[in-house]
């Protein structure tokens, strides 16, 4: 790990499930020495309840109150890597408050490695049941517009290692960061 580097700001990961958030997390924090908030595992950790569980007994929108309130709990922190759960751009009100001390990455990738990246997998209710390159697709689409309006700038993930992704999106948060500041 290298020394700690100060970004003075969150890092914010948002894109599709399966689009390599929690992966660049995890590589960010190796290589910047940045601690990372996984906010899906926070909530199920806080909620003691795995998150297919919490929709099935307590609903979506609890869910989703929760990860307001989370966002909300981390504008007082910076150089945290937020790994955003794949719905949390959907609310305004989220972006609203990711973007008060956070620069927000946008992970894109296409449905086909999309698929090939979730298919054994069994974690990601909002999918379960129709994992297949037309659902992707057309929930991709449908999420696209909100994802792009949240997003400061964009890294594809397709074909490229977790350490030459991490490399091009913190060239990109610093240009972004020269640019705002
Ligand atoms: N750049 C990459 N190249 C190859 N495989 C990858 C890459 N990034 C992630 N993966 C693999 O894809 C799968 C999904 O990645 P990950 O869990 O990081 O996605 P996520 O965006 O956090 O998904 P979710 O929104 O469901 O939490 C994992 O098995 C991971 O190892
Ligand atoms: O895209 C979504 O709506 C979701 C993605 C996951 O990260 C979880 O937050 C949950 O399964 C909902
Ligand atoms: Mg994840």
């Amino acid at each position: 790990m290298r020394d700690k580097k100060d970004f003075g700001c969150n890092i914010v990961l948002i894109g599709f499930m399966g689009a390599g958030k929690s992966t660049i997390a995890g590589t960010l924090s190796e290589m910047y020495g940045l601690e990372v908030v996984e906010m899906d595992q926070l909530i199920s950790e806080r909620e003691n309840m795995s998150i297919p569980m919490i929709f099935e007994t307590r609903g979506e929108e609890y869910f989703r109150n929760l990860e307001t309130e989370l966002l909300i709990e981390l504008q007082d922190r910076k150089n945290v890597v937020i790994s955003c759960g794949g719905g949390v751009p959907m609310r305004e009100r989220n972006v609203a408050e990711m973007k008060k001390n956070g620069r927000v990455a946008l992970l894109s990738a296409s449905p086909e490695v999309i698929l090939e990246r979730v298919k054994d997998s069994h974690d990601r209710p909002v999918i379960e049941g129709r994992k297949n390159v037309e659902y992707i697709r057309s929930l991709m689409e449908k999420r696209r517009e909100k994802y792009m309006a949240a997003a400061d700038f964009i890294v594809n993930t397709d074909k490229k290692s977790a350490e030459e992704i991490c490399r091009e999106l913190v060239e990109k948060l610093e240009e972004c960061n020269k640019i705002i500041k």
